[in-house]
């Protein structure tokens, strides 16, 4: 019922008298300050919402944005929550007030601020610890809610996609002792900014995973990617015109990302030269490089992780990825470049014992006895292939484990997957070998020449012999290649085109 300014006047002096028995202390975080918005005051929601402190308030406002699923509880204005940290208890108060408005001739608008109230004692605590913790807190949180991108490169450009990837360290099966050693590594790397300062180093680190294709090592980078709330920068060598566009790439990607390369056997011939593309990991690895304009090489690429420029962005992680480590030249291999050798290695039963758990939820079964003697009685399978097994079962515990003791107990040979790309030959591969040594030996002097196989290859051979006749004719070449089988060479037909292959590998 008083006027303002006697209320304002006495609310003054009232505080003045308190002041010297008053035993607490009251910090303001306004969500302006000096018209300029104050980080802090959003610093003080995320603490709030990470540490889920409003949830012993009564009355609270309820808020979702467009892209989240989770509803968001802020106080309301006037509310009280308490937190007790370390023993030190203190009281946030959020509040609201309105400004301006006509009667001070500009629009209204609504002020906020959280109120910080503690006992005088703890003043120190506070602003040492109390705040440190709260800052820490919300930084966590505000990384967790960091929706993550997937850039792939188009020659010294990044195109940026959205990156939701379901993998993550629940998910990724394997060996529980260096499941633990990885994480506790990128943890420390996470929260090591002064540690590599202190010490001079670029804050980077670098993994290598490999092991056989199936065996989780895509999986292991979106699992750190989400773990780390770090963007992925996914490094296709062979898109790189050369070692000056690598760099442009590099200076490109931002902080708190993974560099990806996969397939490094793959992507850069260790002499210097590079491969054709990645399509050679499926088939043939081994054949020489076909011509590329590109230029990259290994010391562009050595530079790209370790040299000066490397260092131009903090907090970065960069992964190579390899089916064949062995290939790989030591100078990759050095510590300080790859600080940490992954092995992602074939199903344990550990690994197993994961992955079941999480296809068919499930810790134990009269049948693991079976699979574990059989996967350490030296049985091998890739994570990929049980997750095949268990997936196409996952209604039935029973049958899923049936169904890959079976395949476990199967010979090699009897197994359509090849355990890995190496052991066994690509099938395209194979067919070209069984029709070169049908032409080699000549169709009727094959030694199995009985065999079922056998004769669907002659048929294929006559057939192919005709297309190359009808060929001939029809376009009227020059007849050159009517006698290609007598010679030992082969001929094969692709997606309905012909194709010659001569000894020397022309095609
Ligand atoms: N360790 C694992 N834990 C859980 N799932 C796995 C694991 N390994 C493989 N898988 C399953 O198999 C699929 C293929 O695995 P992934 O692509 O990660 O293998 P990779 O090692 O990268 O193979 P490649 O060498 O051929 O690139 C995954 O999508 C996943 O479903
Ligand atoms: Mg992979």
């Amino acid at each position: 019922f008083l006027p303002p300014e006697l209320n304002e006047f006495l609310v003054k002096w009232w505080e003045r008298l308190i002041k010297p028995v008053n035993p607490f202390c009251v910090f303001h975080v306004p969500e302006l300050e000096s018209n300029i918005t104050n980080d802090l005051y959003r610093v003080v929601q995320l603490h709030m919402r990470a540490a889920k402190l409003s949830k012993d308030a009564d009355e609270l406002v309820l808020s979702r944005d467009e892209n989240e699923k989770d509803i968001t509880f802020s106080l309301a204005a006037g509310e009280v929550v308490t937190e007790t940290y370390e023993g030190v208890t203190v009281w946030w108060t959020h509040r609201t007030e309105k400004s301006g408005g006509k009667d001070n001739g500009g629009e209204e608008f609504e002020k906020s601020e959280f109120e910080l109230k503690f006992r005088k004692k703890d003043k120190e605590f506070v602003m040492k610890k109390y705040l440190e913790y709260v800052t820490d807190n919300a930084s966590e949180f505000r990384r967790q809610l960091r929706e993550l991108s997937l850039y792939s490169n188009n020659d010294c450009y990044w195109e940026c996609h959205n990156f939701k990837h379901p993998s993550n360290f629940d998910t990724l099966a394997m060996e529980p002792e260096l499941k633990a050693k990885v994480k506790a590594d990128l943890d420390s790397f996470m929260r090591g900014e002064e540690f590599f300062h202190k010490v001079g180093r670029a804050w980077k680190r670098g993994y290598l995973l490999y092991g056989p294709p199936g065996t989780g090592k895509s999986s292991m980078i979106a699992a750190i990617a989400n773990y780390l709330k770090y963007n992925v920068y996914d490094l296709e060598l062979t898109q790189v015109y050369n070692n000056n566009s690598l760099k442009q790439l590099l200076v490109n990607t931002t902080s708190k990302s993974i560099i990806v390369i996969e397939d490094i056997d793959c992507s850069l011939d260790l002499a210097g030269q590079r491969k054709a593309g990645k399509e050679g990991k499926s088939s043939n690895r081994d054949e020489p490089t076909t011509e590329s304009t590109s230029s990259v090489t290994l010391s562009g690429l050595l530079n790209f992780t370790d040299g000066l420029w490397s260092c131009c962005g903090d907090e970065r992680i960069i992964i190579f990825t390899t089916n064949h480590v062995e290939k790989l030249d030591a100078a990759l291999l050095r510590p300080g470049r790859m600080d940490m050798h992954i092995h992602m290695s074939y199903c344990s039963f550990e690994t197993f014992k994961a992955l079941a758990k999480n296809y068919l939820s499930i810790d134990d079964h009269p049948l693991f006895g079976d699979v574990k003697n059989l996967l350490e009685g030296g049985k091998l399978i890739t994570p990929a292939q049980v997750t095949e097994h268990l997936f196409g079962n996952r209604d039935d515990p029973n049958a899923a484990i049936t169904v890959l003791i079976e395949w476990l107990q199967k010979p090699e040979e009897q197994k359509p997957e090849s355990t890995t790309k190496d052991e066994t030959k690509d099938t395209n591969e194979e067919k070209k070998e069984e029709v070169a040594a049908v032409t080699e030996n000549g169709a009727a002097e094959n030694g199995d020449s009985s065999s079922a196989e056998s004769a669907e290859l002659r048929q294929e051979v006559s057939l192919l012999k005709e297309k190359v006749q009808t060929l001939e004719k029809n376009f009227n070449q020059k007849p050159a290649k009517a006698d290609i089988m007598s010679n030992g060479e082969v001929l094969q037909v692709e997606n309905g085109d012909l194709h010659h292959e001569s000894d020397d590998g022309d095609v």
